[in-house]
């Protein structure tokens, strides 16, 4: 198989999005759309740091590189529309695999009626994907992180740690129990635009999605707001069987483990009860974790209230890439 019948086997014959124009099959796609704002993010997932080839099968690496960036539309309020694909194909991948890959997107894209429409394939040393996605929110609509106010909920959908302690667990098979729901949470993560959509009514809402842990989004969205954000640990929702962990693991994956795509947001308390509405009309788990307060002009950032009621700065510590940079001297 070549450039051109990889390109061929992926292409669409037909596209859900009726903003369409043009598709896969010219020097760039095109789609119409004026009464809504336009929403647009890229992730890239590189092998052997995003995934590995021993803990996920090709569908894997496809459903959850495009779930990894309908995450980042769900946490501006958007819905989604389309995406395109640049790859880096090493030689070791053959025709089957790469099918496997474009099936696991293809599955995750159909879930929100999404459309392929571009891309780039090239033969390299390292399987990258980088997937660029496209969506629609209504005007003046999106969800910033910086839109908390002193006085909110902060609250959270799902658990969490789940897929830190999925991949933990995919790295040591048999010592623990209910497997395969911690290997679905790291492999095909859930995500949550669908529960984001039905909130459009609210007047204002802050959100950010949970790519590298609690603890650094919370302080993204702290600093973006400048406000002060306090969680509560106990109140931290964690799936049924993570106890089975030990205290450390428990602690460090939830806070951050990253990579369970769940969304923190904040609501002022007259919203509550309508977000808790829309997460139940939408089987959405949402919980409420604590609260935003003032920081006065400084000292924006994150707390973590402790089991021992101890009130502490929340560290931002979570997954960083680039940390072998050097500086200039
Ligand atoms: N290499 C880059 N060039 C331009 N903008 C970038 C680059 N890397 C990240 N960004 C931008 O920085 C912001 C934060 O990115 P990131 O931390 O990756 O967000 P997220 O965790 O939601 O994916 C986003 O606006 C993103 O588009
Ligand atoms: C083999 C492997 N090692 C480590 C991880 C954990 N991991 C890799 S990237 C990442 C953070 C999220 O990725 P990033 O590229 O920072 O996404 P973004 O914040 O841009 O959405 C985590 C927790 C993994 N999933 N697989
Ligand atoms: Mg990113
Ligand atoms: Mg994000
Ligand atoms: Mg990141």
């Amino acid at each position: 198989m070549d450039e051109f019948a990889l390109i061929d086997s992926i292409k669409q014959q037909t596209y859900k999005q009726p903003s369409i124009i043009k598709g896969v099959g010219d020097d760039a796609a095109i789609f119409r759309q004026s009464a809504q704002d336009i929403v647009t993010a890229v992730d890239t997932f590189v092998e052997d740091v995003h995934f590995t080839r021993s803990t996920m099968d090709p569908f894997h690496i496809g459903y959850r590189s495009l779930a990894a960036n309908i995450s980042d539309l769900a946490a501006m309020g958007a819905d989604p529309a389309f995406y395109l694909v640049s790859i880096v194909i090493p030689q070791s991948w053959n025709e089957n695999e790469l099918n496997g890959l474009y099936q696991g997107m293809r599955d995750m894209g159909n879930a929100y009626n999404m459309d392929l429409i571009g891309g780039d394939t090239v033969s390299g040393k390292v399987l990258t994907l980088s997937i660029t996605v496209i969506g629609y929110v209504p005007r003046d609509k999106a969800r910033y992180r910086s839109m908390a106010k002193p006085g909110d909920i902060v609250f959270v959908t799902g658990t969490f740690g789940d897929s830190a302690a999925g991949l933990f667990m995919l790295n040591h098979p048999d010592e623990y129990t209910d497997e395969a729901y911690f290997y679905r949470k790291h492999r095909m993560p859930a995500i949550h635009a669908d529960f984001v959509s039905e909130l459009e009514f609210l007047p204002r809402l802050a959100l950010n999605d949970i790519s590298d842990g609690i603890a650094n989004e919370a302080n993204e969205l702290a600093e973006a707001s400048h406000v002060s954000l306090t969680i509560y640990e106990d109140k931290l929702p964690v799936s049924t069987h993570f106890h089975q962990f030990t205290e450390d693991q428990q602690f460090k994956w939830k806070l951050f483990g990253g990579e369970d795509f769940e969304l923190m947001g904040t609501v002022p308390a007259s919203g509550w009860e309508d977000v808790k509405q829309m997460a139940a009309s939408t089987q959405t788990q949402v919980t409420d974790i604590g609260y935003v307060e003032s920081s006065g002009n400084s000292d924006h950032g994150a707390f973590l209230i402790g089991r021992n009621q101890i009130k502490k700065r929340l560290e931002k510590k979570g997954y960083t890439h680039l940390k072998q940079v050097k500086k200039n001297e």
